[in-house]
């Protein structure tokens, strides 16, 4: 190569034709004058195939697309575009104009960069992009499937999901855990959830129903004695609940129902995970996690001076408050076609819900919640002889939620009748939607008729007919 500051014309050819971009030359009339090296990658060309030839004559030829020459001979201004070759590249292509000194484009000097890969590199991330939300989602089942068999617990609802969502955090660490909700509504089978889903899943979990236990045997039955502990008491000793439930957890049901006399030790296991056997000189030690659910106010019992402050606290670390099925009602089918599924295979028989049947269920406010199901749909598979289950077949307050206290005789516009003219819109819609269901027997056909969301139908029906308890 020549000295370092004067190159000779073979320098720059060298230096062009080793530029890993395209470039390319044309002159005033279209004509290419110039093309390095690069050109036999993107059009499959030498540069002797290419130089002579005209713009107009490649492009039509269909060694590219589009053409940026006439663009620049119109607009005078630099240009970048995408071009494509017939051998499947992808350029971006600069096209800068040399002008002459009257202004006019002299040369037009084009530089391609090959962009396929970059472009194949954006694709695979976009569809790894894609199969990552794809995966996430197929996760995200997985959990709620795990979740749903562990146990067999079963939900839809997002008011669920956010407690199982707060019990699957929480369930690796040892902080004790306060269930509230309403009575039948799951609490249990959620702890034993949570249970399932700790490190301590291999050892025990011990249930103490704290209302079950009679007072006076309280004691002895959660703390254990020694070997004559007391007169009449076993000559082997008593191995408390408490005890039995080292290396795992205990749950506390009914926990407010615990007597006054005893919530201090209680206290003492939770804070010192150390309690006196009843006869003992010395503390035993004992590794539990304490889990206790109540469907009282527990801060109304401390006001009543029933129940402890200080334990109150101690129990209270995290809440998660299981609520009332009513209060979601996209778990009721789900849990239905569960018990069905549960029963039919226990009793080895086979039903399933007719629409009517289904409409009622769903109406219906279910004060005992998921307990007073599980009974009901029970009771239905042992006791209905037909595989589908109908309104007929259902306890006798059902019959009532669906039956209209006036006669619905023959034609839609017939039956409804607006009960007061001074009613609000909201009422009168309401009426109209309650008088609509009366005749149709279906909240589906109730909002298919009024073109309304079934959901909205079947929350105004549940509030005008549907709060009846069950026998
Ligand atoms: N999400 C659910 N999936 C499946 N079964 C459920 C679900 N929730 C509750 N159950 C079932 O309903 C019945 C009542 O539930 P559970 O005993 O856990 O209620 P609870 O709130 O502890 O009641 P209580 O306060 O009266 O002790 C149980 O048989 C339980 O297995």
């Amino acid at each position: 190569m020549a000295n370092q500051h004067t190159l000779s014309k073979d320098d720059l050819r060298k230096i062009l034709d080793n530029s890993f971009d395209e470039i390319f030359v044309v002159n005033r009339s279209g004509t290419v004058v110039y093309v390095n090296d690069a050109c036999e990658r993107h059009y499959g060309l030498k540069p002797s195939e290419v130089i002579g030839k005209t713009v107009h004559h490649l492009v039509s030829e269909g060694y590219y697309s589009p053409v940026l020459a006439p663009i620049v001979f119109r607009d005078k201004k630099q240009v970048t575009l995408e071009q494509k070759t017939h051998l499947g590249k992808k350029l971006v292509v600069t096209a800068t104009p040399v002008l002459d000194e009257r202004g006019e484009v002299e040369l037009i000097v084009m530089n391609s960069r090959d962009i396929t890969q970059i472009e194949q590199l954006r694709q695979d991330l976009a569809n790894t992009n894609k199969l990552v939300e794809r995966y996430k989602i197929e996760v995200q089942e997985l959990r709620q499937q795990q979740i749903n068999c562990s146990e067999c617990y079963t939900f839809r609802s997002k008011k669920m999901r956010l407690c199982m969502e707060t019990g699957q955090r929480v369930a690796p660490v040892n902080s004790t855990i306060l269930l509230l909700g309403e009575s039948g509504t799951g609490k249990s089978i959620f702890a034993k959830n949570i249970h399932k889903m700790s490190q301590r899943s291999d050892g025990p979990f011990i249930t103490i129903n704290c209302a079950a236990i009679p007072e006076q045997l309280m004691e002895s039955e959660l703390f254990g004695y020694r070997p004559g502990a007391f007169t009449g008491a076993d000559k082997t000793g008593k191995v408390g609940l408490v005890e039995l439930a080292h290396g795992g957890t205990l749950f506390l049901d009914e926990v407010g129902e615990i007597p006054l006399i005893l919530q201090a030790k209680l206290l003492q296991l939770i804070q010192e995970h150390k309690y006196l056997p009843i006869g003992a000189k010395e503390d035993k030690e004992i590794d539990v996690r304490i889990i206790a659910a109540t469907n009282r106010d527990l801060s109304q019992l401390v006001e009543q001076g029933t129940f402890r402050e200080d334990l109150y606290y101690r129990l209270d670390v995290i809440e998660i408050e299981i609520p009332p099925l009513r209060e979601r009602e996209e778990d009721i089918i789900p849990l239905l076609n569960y018990f069905l599924n549960k029963y039919d295979s226990e009793y080895n028989v086979s039903h399933q819900f007719g629409h009517e049947c289904l409409d009622i269920l769903l109406y219906y406010t279910w004060p005992g919640n998921v307990r007073e199901m599980e009974h009901l749909v029970e009771r239905l598979v042992v006791t209905v002889p037909e595989t589908v289950l109908q309104q007929k077949h259902l306890p006798k307050k059902f019959h009532e939620m669906a039956t209209a206290p006036e006669k619905i005789t023959t034609s839609f516009s017939s039956t409804i009748h607006f009960s007061s003219s001074g009613n609000s819109l909201k009422e009168k819609e309401e009426d109209l939607i309650i008088q609509l269901y009366k005749k149709l027997k279906s909240s589906y056909k109730v909002a298919e008729t009024l073109k309304i969301s079934q959901s909205k139908v079947s929350r105004v029906v549940r509030k005008h007919l549907a709060n009846h308890p069950i026998d």
